[in-house]
């Protein structure tokens, strides 16, 4: 999944064209949907990507429901919620989807994910700035352990806790997994890495990458790079 972290519709749509054919999804984040709107969304469908529609919704489950009955209508593939936003609107989330579906303003179900500790929160300011205690990995555990009984498909979590949440809830649970980064790659303001071979050995479903192919001077090229190691 690239991340398509750009200014306005006419950049990503450049840097999408670029990438056609590769079979990834394109990343509509808070960037570019803020500027651009649901019509980039539609735009980039009718250009045949698949969409990850990244949100982050965190309000009162009743906002949420609404939210997310919108962007089922929208026909993206997935979209995410926080973790931390619990239990009620987690399945908030999953009630605004099927109300999209049996009033027939949607035609399939999208994918819901949730992110659980952002991959750019270090261990250190887990527990000293944002308070929660305990090792990292837990938490994020914790997370996807009440997105599963939420009724949720999925996290979003860093490829180094993969392993722990499929085992908490199931090889079937899907894992969204940014903060990839290739050898040598700057790490900017990411904190739990790894390289994308790591990331898929590792179990992972989907890699999630923005700047090492969005900021490098052939995107195309890049993102070839990656792909031809994973499959070497
Ligand atoms: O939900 C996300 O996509 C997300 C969650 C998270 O914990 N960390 C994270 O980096 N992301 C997103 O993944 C992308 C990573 O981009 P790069 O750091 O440029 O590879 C960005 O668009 C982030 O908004």
């Amino acid at each position: 999944m690239v991340a398509l972290d750009k200014p306005d519709a006419k950049a990503a749509l450049e840097l999408a064209d670029r990438l056609q054919g590769s079979g990834c999804w394109m990343k509509v984040g808070m960037e570019l949907f803020y500027a651009a709107g649901p019509a980039i969304v539609r735009e980039l469908k009718s250009r045949g990507f698949r969409i990850f529609l990244d949100l982050k919704m965190h309000d009162i489950p009743n906002t949420v429901r609404g939210g997310a009955r919108s962007i089922a209508r929208l026909g993206v593939d997935l979209f995410n919620v926080h973790g931390a936003g619990g239990l009620s609107m987690m399945r908030a989330a999953m009630e605004g989807v099927r109300d999209a579906l049996e009033s027939g303003d949607a035609e399939r179900a999208p994918l819901v994910i949730a992110v659980t500790q952002l991959t750019s929160t270090s261990q250190d300011v887990l527990n000293a700035e944002i308070g929660i205690p305990g090792a990292l990995e837990d938490a994020v555990v914790r997370y996807a352990k009440r997105a599963h009984e939420a009724g949720l498909q999925g996290v979003v979590a860093s490829p180094l806790e993969v392993s722990a949440i499929k085992a908490a809830c199931g090889a079937g649970f899907i894992t969204v997994t940014p903060g990839i980064r290739p050898r040598g790659a700057d790490v900017g303001d990411q904190s739990r890495i790894t390289t994308p071979r790591d990331a898929v050995e590792g179990g992972t479903d989907y890699l999630v990458i923005g700047r090492p192919i969005t900021a490098a001077d052939s995107p195309e090229k890049a993102l070839d790079h990656i792909l031809k190691e994973l499959t070497q």
